[in-house]
């Protein structure tokens, strides 16, 4: 296959617990591929002061005074708040700037909490390539009282790229120990970004696509210009699987991102029946439900678009579900707070050393939505959920809301 003389700069935006493991795992394929990718990853980190635990192996070369954590992970290639214990490689460059971290890149991969999303698009709006792809691996939705949008296609209006959604059944710790799992990208591959390889004229457009709505996109892509290898589900394999890391490539934009952004909600009501003392049975129960919500949501608000089967067949569907409802934060800590007689958000400030729950503002933000289009009456368990949090509803009145 002919290759440009250039190669794709990755740069992942974002550095917790997710966004350090992402960085990690692409950081290691870009070593395996030169010929698609620059070897160096940037890691756009948010600088905060980091003091090392005394009983870290870095402990002697740190010492005991806060130090930026930028400057941690560049000297000890490790993320010592967000991902400790893990050895990153080498090529994985730790960047304060935003904007000189994406500076070039032509894949940006999107990794952070979603409550954070306005202000970083704003900060790198016009500062990226104009023909730069995104992967979205954040976990949530862009609501208004009268939108809801996927996160990816935010991100691709906002910055006039295109972005798909990478998410599945996947605990950052785990895949940081290179314990085996599956994951799900959805990509719709602007047909101008595999031109490359087959000497198209490099003034094509990128490609007219559609977007979640079914609707031509109004975003004007910018052709990927023809010295840079193809993009598309190929290269996309090559720079996220591993062989602990086995990625299944397909176009559903919506069902990979409804699935991993409302699962949430769920995974939290299902801490809230177990924290409560309900066990296995009370927790499928609130799983099935969760997942007939999640269906009717996509099939509401996205019926031009949604493939039902990605919820049921893919890691970002069922396989999600399933893993944030027995071993994910979400389900964890919302159990800890009903044990303890605390609020999730309290739990959340004072248990997480500054990870987040994704769960508590989706559900703020989706009952909000549905209550503002008067499609409260489908569901039930993602309302409930939302008066838990506000203290308005007990767990314990959860049955009686499928009563007939
Ligand atoms: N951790 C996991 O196992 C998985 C997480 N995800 C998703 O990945 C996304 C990112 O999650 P994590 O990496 O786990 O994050 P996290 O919860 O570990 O991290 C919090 C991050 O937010 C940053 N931050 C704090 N204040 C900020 C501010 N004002 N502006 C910008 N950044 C700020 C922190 O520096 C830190 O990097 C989420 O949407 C999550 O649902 C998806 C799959 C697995
Ligand atoms: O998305 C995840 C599992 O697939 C991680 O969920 P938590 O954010 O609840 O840990």
């Amino acid at each position: 296959m002919a290759r440009g003389h250039r190669t794709h700069k990755v740069t992942v935006i974002g550095s917790g617990n997710w966004g350090t493991t992402v960085a990690k795992l692409v950081a290691e394929s870009t070593r395996e591929h030169p010929d698609v990718f620059e070897e160096d990853v940037q890691m756009w980190v948010y600088e905060e002061n980091v003091t090392i635990a005394k009983d870290s192996p870095h402990y002697a070369a740190v010492g005991d005074q806060p130090q930026k954590l930028t400057s941690i992970i560049n000297t000890c290639h490790e993320n010592a708040k967000y991902l400790p214990g893990i050895k990153l490689p080498s090529n994985v460059v730790a960047n304060p700037s935003i904007q000189d971290a994406v500076k070039d890149s032509s894949i940006l991969i999107f990794n952070f909490p979603h409550e954070f999303i306005a202000n970083i698009l704003k900060q790198i709006k016009g500062h990226i390539l104009p023909y730069a792809r995104g992967i979205s691996c954040i976990k949530g939705v862009t609501v208004t009282d009268h939108n809801v949008e996927l996160i990816c296609e935010y991100i691709g209006e906002t910055l006039g790229i295109y972005c798909g959604a990478l998410s599945g059944a996947n605990i950052a710790s785990e895949i940081a120990n290179e314990e085996w799992c599956e994951t799900t990208i959805a990509y719709n591959t602007p047909p101008g970004d595999l031109r490359a390889s087959n000497g198209a004229a490099p003034n094509d457009n990128g490609g007219e696509h559609k977007d979640s709505h079914g609707q031509i996109s109004k975003i004007k892509l910018t052709p990927l210009p023809q010295n840079y290898p193809p993009l598309g589900h190929e290269e996309f394999y090559k720079l996220f699987s591993r062989p602990y890391f086995t990625v299944s490539m397909v176009s559903d934009v919506v069902g990979v991102s409804l699935g991993g952004a409302l699962k949430n909600i769920v995974a939290i009501a299902c801490g809230f029946v177990e924290g409560h003392g309900w066990n296995m049975t009370a927790k499928t129960a609130v799983m099935r439900r969760g997942m007939l919500e999640i269906i009717a949501f996509a099939r509401e608000f996205f019926p031009e678009t949604i493939e039902e089967k990605t919820l049921w067949e893919e890691s970002a569907g069922w396989g999600d579900m399933i893993v944030s409802c027995t071993a994910a934060r979400n389900w964890r800590y919302s159990k800890m707070a009903v044990e303890r007689g605390v609020t999730v958000q309290e739990i959340e400030r004072t248990e997480l050393n500054g990870q987040k729950l994704q769960g508590i503002s989706t559900s703020r933000e989706v009952s909000s939505f549905l209550r503002a289009r008067g499609a409260e009456q489908n569901y039930p368990l993602f309302l409930a959920v939302d008066g838990i949090l506000d203290g308005k509803v007990k767990v314990e009145d959860i049955p009686k809301l499928f009563r007939k």
